[in-house]
């Protein structure tokens, strides 16, 4: 089965196509969206580039779409590249050598930056320049300043934590991404279903909305999977009907939880009594990774009160046996 919340670059082509490109058209986000159409507008009546703008949440949720729309509300061009493809500090040199005013440097995955590369960061956001050592013994390196135009740096990063306080210090603008409504959902599927000029009813469109775990990304890959089975089934148009049909077929449930998170539930609370439980223990038992878990699956399952977080580990709710199908009198039997 294919994983819902992959995060991997699959599709990317068609993501570009349905990505929004001005603020206006961006759904969702109301606040953040409000205070950096302030902070554009007073950068661009100073004449200035944009301060450097840390976004961070998890997968899918707009964070590359937004940094487009900077670029694009700024008037600059966009260079992007990511944390773990910079390894030494020449390769970052020479990309903000190609900067000019006004453009925005987007750097994915910032928290993965290697250490020395992330020194040759600070200057260059804070005074715009950067020291370059050349030559190739003692007796011939020297350091040479280079200057770079005003730029903007928007870092992007789904572990905020992981983030040096130097670095993250040097951010002007550091805002979290929160998951959508299912208002907002239902939005960004209508404007997907337009750009991708299919027929869709409104409570297909609610019933993808319901499924999307609070998220763009995976709003929109299962409208997609969807428009499959219409296409193929249903002469094109999604209904009701198919669009459920399709989901259960695609193993999402009522909540939009896949079958990693139902792994991650039933992992818990049939082999850890329902916790407390260390991440790492869990993960071996299930064999999932750590991180991934931790990145992609419980951001949500915490934000729907299935799991909490205590000193001592994770635990399930009431809620999770509840949505599990377990008899809650019954302790820990299965109904
Ligand atoms: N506010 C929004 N309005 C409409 N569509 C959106 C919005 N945010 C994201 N999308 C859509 O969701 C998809 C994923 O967004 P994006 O790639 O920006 O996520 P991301 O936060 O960068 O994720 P990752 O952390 O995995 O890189 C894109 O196809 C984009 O079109
Ligand atoms: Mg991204």
């Amino acid at each position: 089965m294919e994983r819902v919340l992959s995060n991997e670059m699959q599709g990317v082509e068609e993501e570009d196509t349905l990505r929004p490109s001005t603020l206006k058209e961006y759904i969702g986000q109301a606040q953040l969206k409000e205070n950096l159409a302030v902070f554009i507008q007073a950068a661009k009546q100073r004449n200035e580039a944009l301060d450097h703008v840390l976004l961070y949440g998890p997968p899918g949720l707009g964070k590359t779409t937004l940094s487009y729309i900077l670029a694009n509300e700024m008037g600059g061009h966009i260079k992007t590249t990511s944390g773990p493809s910079i390894e030494k500090s020449g390769d970052l040199a020479a990309i903000l050598s190609t900067l000019e005013a006004g453009d925005v440097l987007f750097i994915d995955e910032i928290h993965r930056l290697p250490k020395q590369v992330e020194e040759v960061l600070y200057p260059a956001m804070e005074d715009y320049c950067i020291d370059i050592v050349v030559g190739k013994d003692s007796s011939t390196t020297r350091s040479i300043r280079l200057d770079l135009p005003p730029f903007t740096l928007v870092g992007a990063t789904t572990r905020a934590g992981d983030l040096t306080a130097p670095l993250r210090d040097r951010f002007g603008i550091v805002s979290q991404l929160e998951f959508y409504s299912l208002d907002e959902l239902q939005q960004i599927i209508w404007r997907t279903s337009r750009v991708m000029d299919t027929e869709i009813e409104e409570e297909a469109v609610l019933e993808i909305a319901l499924r999307s775990r609070g998220t763009p990304r995976i709003a929109n890959r299962l409208f997609r999977r969807v428009r499959d089975f219409a296409q193929v089934m249903n002469d094109g148009i999604i209904d009701k009907a198919v669009a459920a049909m399709a989901l259960d077929k695609l193993k999402v449930d009522h909540l939009g939880l896949d079958n990693v998170d139902h792994k991650y539930l039933k992992g818990i609370i049939e082999r850890f009594k329902g916790g407390p439980v260390g991440l790492e223990a869990l993960a071996s038992s299930i064999g999932e990774e750590a991180m991934t878990l931790e990145d992609v699956y419980e951001p949500y399952l915490l934000q729907i009160g299935f799991i909490n977080r205590t000193p001592r580990g994770r635990i399930v709710t009431d809620k999770a046996y509840r949505h599990l199908g377990y008899d809650m009198e019954e302790g820990l039997f299965k109904l």
